[in-house]
């Protein structure tokens, strides 16, 4: 199933853009057209966007959709309408599922449920092994000439821990272009690892998980992607020294791009105090010292992009005791006004950083065409419409998708997302997801 282009039309009347400037934007035929002339703009549903920041829909290289075989968590339409919400217009869904999205036919699969979804653009991820076993290598050629097209593999839940296969995974995927992003977690380091390893793991009697599982494996993957000529992505770097290792990969010319989460942006390990695993995450909280690390990691580009990780479990698997708990939280309709909490009202990044790591850069790490180009006219209709001086008490009434493991609930947020636009049709209106999508699907 294909999707024509929308018949709807939209004049945005005195949007702000990433710079600053002011202007009308029209949505016609799934572009951005010049406005101006009356007769484009004739019969179209005017906007008023006095106040509100146009940027590029926001594109997600890390999300957990959860279909095939997760449904009761997440499907894919469930969760693109949670990435609407939160003013993503394209997804990356990770291949932990059921069946693993290691063969062409299951990331297929994903492509056509996006497809049919219509909410924002679905790029599946590929495994790196099958059935994220870490034994040997899925068919990463068969996944990139599909009509998926993948060119991003990851074992993500689950790190490439095998030396050498990391090595054959990051020489394979040169052929097309392609890059392997690494869950960097050192299996035996975290054996039965609960939360952050330090002090207070102690005091809580949870087992610690040690910044340097993490730390090792990106170390010993920058020296794998430099070796072969290969280029890797690091996934939810979360502590100082991963911070430090990339930072010295990069100044030696490793091809290596890092993503943060909104969470490791905002939370710290102390949250873990109350036994409440809404606040059970891989990797876990850490330190505050390792919270500004990462920004300012962000800030000066050694960290590429943010990426939510969204993480949507059933009830049942996260109320219940800190050890039973599942890892994971969701992370797509809070993502931006947590990631304007944490580094732009602190002046740290400004709009058009967040345009960059948001949305330019994990699109082109991901080599996804179309989306995370600039508000121009010709260019395609993926924007959405923010309100960065709304606040709000974030609560499950914001969340889009079947998940409520948020750890935000009743902490208040700035920012509002009030529209999202996708091909040139609205999938959010008055910040609320479009329940019927206006768009003929051949
Ligand atoms: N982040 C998490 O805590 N959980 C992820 C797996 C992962 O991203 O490693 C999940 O699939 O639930
Ligand atoms: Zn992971
Ligand atoms: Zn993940």
């Amino acid at each position: 199933m294909t999707e024509s282009a929308t018949t709807q039309r939209f004049l945005i009347r005195g949007a702000t853009l990433a710079d600053g400037a002011r202007t009308d934007l029209l949505l016609a035929d799934g572009r951005i057209a010049a406005p101006g002339s009356d007769a484009s703009s004739a019969g179209a549903t005017v906007i008023d966007a006095d106040g509100l920041i146009a940027l590029p829909g926001l594109v997600d290289l890390h999300a957990h959709l959860r279909e095939p075989g997760f449904e009761q968590s997440e499907t894919v339409l469930t969760g693109t309408r949670a990435a609407a919400a939160g003013g993503f217009t394209a997804v990356f869904p990770m291949a932990n599922t059921s069946p693993v999205a290691d063969t062409a036919g299951v990331v297929e699969q994903v492509l056509r449920l996006g497809e049919a979804a219509g909410y924002a653009t679905v790029q599946p991820i590929g495994a790196v092994t099958v059935g994220l076993a870490g034994e040997r290598l899925a068919e990463l050629g068969a996944m990139a000439d599909s009509r998926a097209k993948v060119r991003v593999f990851s074992d993500d839940g689950k790190c490439v821990s095998d030396p050498l296969l990391m090595r054959r995974a990051l020489e394979y995927v040169k052929a097309f272009g392609g890059v392997i992003a690494q869950h960097a977690q050192e299996p035996r380091l975290t054996e039965g690892a609960q939360m952050n390893e330090g002090a207070l793991s102690g005091e809580l009697g949870l087992t610690g998980w040690p910044a340097v599982a993490e730390e090792s494996i990106i170390a010993r993957d920058v020296l794998l992607a430099e070796h072969v000529g290969s280029r890797l992505h690091v996934c939810h770097v979360s502590t100082a020294g991963s911070v430090d290792v990339i930072r010295w990969a990069k100044a030696r010319g490793v091809d290596v791009t890092a993503e943060v989460t909104p969470h490791h942006l905002l939370l710290t390990e102390e949250l873990a105090s109350g036994y409440d695993a809404r606040y059970k995450v891989n990797p876990p909280l850490r330190r505050a010292e390792d919270v500004e690390a990462l920004r300012a990691g962000l800030a000066d580009g050694t960290i590429d992009i943010v990426a939510t990780d969204h993480a949507p479990h059933p009830v049942e698997s996260k109320d219940c005791e800190w050890d039973a708990a599942a890892f994971g939280m969701v992370g797509l309709e809070s993502a931006l006004s947590v990631v304007q909490a944490s580094v732009v009202d602190n002046g740290l990044l400004g709009w058009t950083d967040i345009a960059r790591v948001l949305s330019a850069a994990p699109a082109r790490i991901g080599r996804l065409d179309g989306h995370g180009l600039p508000l121009e006219t010709g260019a395609p209709a993926e924007l959405f419409l923010y309100d960065p001086a709304a606040s709000r008490e974030f609560s499950t009434r914001d969340l889009a998708g079947k998940g409520v493991n948020s750890p935000y609930l009743s902490m208040t947020l700035p920012g509002r997302v009030v529209a999202t636009f996708h091909r040139g049709y609205a999938t959010v209106l008055d910040g609320t997801v479009v329940e019927e999508l206006e768009v003929a699907r051949g």
